[in-house]
């Protein structure tokens, strides 16, 4: 059964402010004072759960305060809002969940999904949806309908990175059943209790799904989240250029993007380093090949491409390993799909299923970890990296951080501070012989909420390749003097929306070069934008840019 948002009234409550509603106190309430409170109040909770518990009822009590709140700290509350809190706000959603948020699709919809979408009540508003069918949350595996979380910690990070409005968005979980036992068996879960449907079911359920979104929503860019890795493929392959949608983690998308614009930065520390390798030189180990990790060895390809490189120049400079060891054309057993494309041809066995093993044969300068196994990159491995490189390159980026591959600390411990880092959930600073370290998070959340916005804003029917290409230059370059000298390869959090709106910037001019853009805006419209520089461009998409109000103090002395 259909599960929006309660009723018009419920929903219109956890998205709109209630403010002024505390009339019981005698005096004029002083919001600003009440922000301060409320952030002590998070501050009182004692788990990262409990504070995304406490959050969640602070967005449908007071949906503008949050917002205001979550703009300003950021950094304090991205990691509860998003990776790692939401890994564990998915796995225990159906034991914390209070009150019906976003839309929950069932496969017993099947035959009336327009209908049930027709009975969102923001249809006009609603800009970007972030859906899910919970098959693969981060690294969690399968949490069926507990998946919900992961779209809207997406979605607020659209509304505080980009300045999306919130009425604009629309989570959605799409609920197929799951395969997981311990939620079929739990007396709370949520969600149908079901293994998941047949692909083509799935098939057939996906395409009433899509069809239905563009009648109901026409002007809604759909981003897919967190679908296991086949899925995620497919349906971006089915989809990609007949709807106005795109894959956060898989092919050549979001998580390649941001991670491309890293490893730029990254190979520039590298490779300036004495004895550092010549650009052209670096070898990337993947560990960790499903959608992701693939997903993101396509978009680093660019990297050797635009130094002049050939196709096959560049995929040579690619190796990717997943859990029977370094991936080769012809290893016994045979290779999906997706994992032929880097199959070394240069290599013809035996296996080699040690990392160890696997690093002295390629020696490479960078080793990216997709592969949601905890630990993976042990001391051994960080030492080795480090005789082999005076600037070892090594992001671990699965998340959330239960599944890292290398905690922050112990990067910089075993690599005596040389490594240049990334990992996808966020890590404190590390002091080592008397030096601060500052790591950096390589996540799709640096990009996808500047590509949503470039989007909306041209009405761009499509979002292409190249869109998210530009997005990845934008975001390499966006590093300011500062944040290049304390050695980060992203910018820091504070920054995003600053960076949100040069991403938009960018997917606009594509939108405009590949003449994707502007469906729904009137000619004069698209005109002027056009006719715009880019420093013009740039304002207008900041004058867009959706900011909660500012709680304040009262002006008038209260009177008893
Ligand atoms: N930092 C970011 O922005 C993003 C991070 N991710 C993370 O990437 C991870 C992987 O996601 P998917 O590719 O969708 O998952 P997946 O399950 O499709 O892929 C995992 C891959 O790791 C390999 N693997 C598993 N055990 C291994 C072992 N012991 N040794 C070597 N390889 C092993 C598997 O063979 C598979 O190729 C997740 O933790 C996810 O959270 C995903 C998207 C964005
Ligand atoms: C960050 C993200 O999208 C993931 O881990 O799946
Ligand atoms: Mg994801």
């Amino acid at each position: 059964m259909a599960q929006a948002s309660g009723d018009k009234k419920g929903v219109a409550g956890s998205r709109q402010a209630s403010q002024g509603e505390l009339g019981y106190f005698k005096t004029q309430f002083d919001r600003a004072t009440h922000a301060q409170r409320t952030l002590q109040q998070l501050r009182y909770q004692s788990t990262p759960l409990d504070k995304y518990v406490f959050l969640s009822g602070l967005k449908a009590r007071d949906p503008k305060l949050f917002y205001h709140l979550l703009s300003q700290n950021l950094a304090e509350f991205t990691p509860l809002v998003y990776t790692p809190t939401i890994g564990a706000a998915c796995q225990n959603y159906s034991k914390i969940y209070h009150r019906p948020e976003g839309l929950v699709i069932s496969y017993k919809d099947k035959g009336r999904i327009k209908n049930v979408l027709e009975s969102w009540p923001f249809k006009d508003e609603a800009r970007i949806a972030v859906v899910t069918d919970g098959s693969r949350i981060l690294g969690l595996g399968d949490l069926g309908v507990n998946g919900l979380p992961i779209s809207l910690g997406k979605l607020d990070l659209y509304i505080a990175g980009a300045g999306i409005r919130p009425l604009s968005t629309l989570p959605i979980c799409l609920d197929v059943g799951t395969n997981t036992e311990v939620h079929l068996n739990d007396p709370l879960y949520l969600g149908l209790r079901q293994t998941r449907i047949s692909p083509n079911e799935m098939n057939e359920f996906m395409h009433e799904f899509m069809q239905a979104m563009r009648e109901v929503f026409p002007k809604l860019l759909v981003q897919f989240e967190d679908f296991s890795t086949d899925n995620a493929f497919y349906y971006l392959d089915l989809f990609k250029n007949r709807y106005r949608c795109f894959n956060d983690d898989a092919s050549i998308q979001g998580t390649g993007s941001v991670i491309l614009a890293g490893f730029h930065n990254a190979a520039d520390i590298a490779s300036s380093a004495p004895q550092g390798p010549d650009p052209r030189d670096h070898k990337i180990l993947f560990y960790g090949a499903g959608s992701a990790g693939i997903g993101v060895a396509k978009q680093v390809m660019s990297y050797f491409l635009n130094l002049g490189m050939s196709e096959e120049e560049a995929k040579a400079r690619i190796w990717t390993v997943d859990s029977k060891g370094l991936i080769y054309d012809g290893r016994p057993g045979g290779l999906y799909k997706h994992k032929e494309y880097f199959a070394r041809k240069d290599y013809s066995g035996p296996p080699i299923k040690s990392l160890l093993q696997i690093i002295d044969y390629v020696k490479p300068t960078a080793l990216l970890g997709l592969s949601t196994q905890k630990g993976a990159f042990t001391s051994a491995i960080v030492g080795r990296m480090t005789e082999l490189n005076p600037r070892p390159i090594i992001f671990p980026l699965s998340n959330p951080s239960s599944l890292c591959e290398l905690e922050f600390a112990d990067a910089v411990n075993w690599s005596k501070g040389k490594v240049v880092y990334a990992s996808g959930s966020p890590y404190d600073s590390v002091e080592f012989e008397g030096k601060t370290y500052e790591p950096g998070q390589g996540n799709n959340m640096y990009v996808f909420p500047g590509i949503g916005l470039g989007a909306i804003l041209s009405s761009a029917t499509r979002v292409t390749g190249k869109m998210i290409e530009r997005a990845a230059t934008s975001l390499a370059g966006s590093l300011t003097e500062e944040e290049k000298e304390a050695g980060l390869i992203y910018p820091r959090l504070a920054r995003i929306r600053e960076v949100s709106a040069e991403i938009a910037v960018v997917v606009i001019r594509q939108a405009q070069e590949e003449r994707t853009g502007f469906l729904f805006q009137d000619v004069d419209g698209a005109k002027r934008l056009r006719d715009l520089d880019d420093a013009g461009l740039l304002s207008y998409v900041r004058d867009k840019m959706w900011n909660p109000p500012q709680p304040t103090a009262p002006t008038v002395p209260s009177k008893l």
